[in-house]
């Protein structure tokens, strides 16, 4: 039976502010297989965020069983967790946090020493991935040295570089132009594709989002499979 890569059952989370509570998510189920790109589509505030900060273990509080490559993220402590958010997921946010004080070509190695890829090895994929996105002849700008549309394609390079079995975006495309935002998506699902990889991408855009295999929605607080 082929593994799956997400498994989300009954997910639930609320917030507690100034004595009101807000039910964000009362009950998400949702699988994603091996090289499945899914759609994350909803309103703002129906609770993307929080589910992508569920799926890639980025928080606590969540009720319901979440599994991510076969492995209970309830049952892992804060060190498995860490362990599999490095070995198997990669982040791509709409503000970018790439590290100011880096080129792009450092921003895209630094994961891959982390994960103890071989520095002459991890600058071959760098330069590899960031030609493959056109910014060949960016490799040694700075973010603030490039536009925001480069940026974010540095922000792509660098979640694909350790070849993650899921990739998790934030609205990887919310602060382009629409031109820029269609270029820098299609290079993104061509790259997560080619390298058979599972996506979950939220938007707020039917249109971007049927450029991928399966669109979620999510309607308060569940999800409404399509
Ligand atoms: N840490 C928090 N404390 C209190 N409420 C929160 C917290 N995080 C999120 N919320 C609330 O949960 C709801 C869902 O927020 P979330 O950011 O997940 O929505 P979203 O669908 O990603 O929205 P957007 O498209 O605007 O980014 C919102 O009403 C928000 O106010």
């Amino acid at each position: 039976m082929t593994k799956t890569v997400v498994e989300l059952s009954k997910l639930t989370r609320s917030f507690t502010q100034g004595g009101v509570t807000i039910d964000v998510l009362k009950g998400v189920d949702l699988t994603i297989m091996p090289g499945e790109i899914v759609a994350l589509l909803g309103p703002s505030g129906s609770g993307k965020s929080t589910m992508l900060q569920a799926v890639g273990l980025l928080e606590g509080g969540f009720g319901g069983e979440i599994t991510i490559c076969g492995r209970s993220a309830e049952k892992s402590d804060g060190d498995a967790r860490t362990a599999l958010r490095r070995e198997h997921l990669g982040f791509v946010y709409q503000f970018h946090h790439l590290l100011p004080d880096f080129d792009a070509r450092e921003n895209v190695v630094l994961p891959q020493l982390v994960a103890g890829v071989p520095r002459k090895d991890a600058e071959t994929r760098a330069d590899e991935l960031l030609s493959a996105l056109g910014l060949a002849q960016r490799l040694d700008h700075r973010p603030s040295q490039l536009s925001g549309g480069e940026q974010q394609r540095v922000a792509v390079a660098r979640a694909l570089a350790n070849k993650p079995e899921l990739v998790l975006a934030d609205e990887p495309t919310g602060n382009l132009d629409e031109a820029t935002s269609d270029r820098v998506l299609d290079e993104f699902l061509r790259l997560v594709r080619g390298q058979g990889s599972s996506a979950l991408i939220a938007t707020h855009n039917e249109r971007l989002a049927a450029k991928m295999d399966r669109i979620v929605r999510l309607h308060d607080g569940l999800l409404e499979q399509g």
